[in-house]
């Protein structure tokens, strides 16, 4: 399993094509935690960078024609080196779009994490729920059938955020408990969370450093929202200073096992 020590004395770089909305929260995310972040936007670039990197996270919150081509080129590349893949499949209900070019991408490359809200999971699962675009929105389904099923078809990791955590590898299934409600107001804290588990599965690409990934950014919640009540854009600053100073002795204080 990876250790945030670990994350720091590597510092693994991690490649991202990211969303238009979120690029920065992401690139800081990474950089707090003692990784470091690329992004980049021109295809013909896709080989250099992945030679550099040690995990590729294709987050599809915005994925046009070209951003499909680039996920599938470097992709390929992150697969023939044996770095960690992760896709986040942003509001895949909402278009027919976001499916086809999910499914594009899912044709060529194999992933190694495919984190999303319980509306995506539950969509790539075929299980019934009521998505509200990029947010989770409702549904009765079991979070621990959809991150099974999601594992079980891709094969890898999966990461379902929300109130509490689900994340599995196919067979077994753990809880990450904590966490703060202002995340769910603060736009891209998913898009944060798919590069932490970028760093972490580059460091060790295995359900357990999944788990580390939830925890890391749900614990550096819950401490931020003990100084931020009623100031949630303070909140997320927060959380950003505590992911600079964030333990694995604070990890191991404050996770609450399932
Ligand atoms: N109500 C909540 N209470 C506690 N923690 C939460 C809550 N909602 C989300 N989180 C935490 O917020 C982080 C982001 O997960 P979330 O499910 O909001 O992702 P998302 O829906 O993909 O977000 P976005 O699309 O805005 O990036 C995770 O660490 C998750 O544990
Ligand atoms: C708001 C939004 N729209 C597409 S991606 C994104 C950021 C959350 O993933
Ligand atoms: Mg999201």
């Amino acid at each position: 399993m990876a250790t945030i020590k670990q994350i720091r004395d590597q510092s693994p770089i991690i490649l991202n094509i990211s969303n238009m909305v979120t690029p920065q929260h992401v690139a800081d995310a990474i950089n707090f935690i003692g990784a470091s972040p690329i992004m980049f936007d021109d295809i013909k670039e896709a080989a250099d960078l992945v030679n550099i990197s040690n995990a590729l996270v294709i987050n599809m919150g915005s994925s046009n024609d070209t951003d499909v081509e680039k996920s599938i080129a470097a992709g390929k590349y992150a697969n023939q080196k044996g770095i960690p893949v992760v896709i986040d499949p942003v509001a895949i209900g909402a278009s027919q779009l976001r499916q086809d070019n999910f499914a594009k991408v899912a044709k060529e490359v194999k992933f190694d994490g495919v984190r999303g809200n319980a509306g995506e999971l539950a969509f790539l699962a075929d299980i019934e729920w009521n998505a509200q675009g990029i947010d989770a929105g409702e549904g009765d389904g079991d979070l621990h059938e959809i991150a099974k099923a999601v594992a079980q078809k891709f094969n890898c990791v999966s990461l379902l955020s929300g109130v509490v955590d689900v994340i599995s590898d196919g067979q077994k299934v753990v809880e990450v408990k904590n966490g703060h409600h202002y995340f769910a107001v603060n736009v891209g804290c998913g898009d944060m969370l798919d590069g932490i588990l970028g760093a972490c599965l580059a460091v060790d690409n295995s359900l357990d450093s999944a788990v580390l990934a939830a925890r890391i950014l749900s614990i550096a919640g819950e401490i931020a929202g003990e100084t931020t009540e009623n100031i949630p854009y303070t909140f997320l600053n927060t959380v950003f200073d505590t992911l600079y100073q964030l333990s694995d002795a604070q990890i191991n204080d404050l996770q609450k096992l399932e």
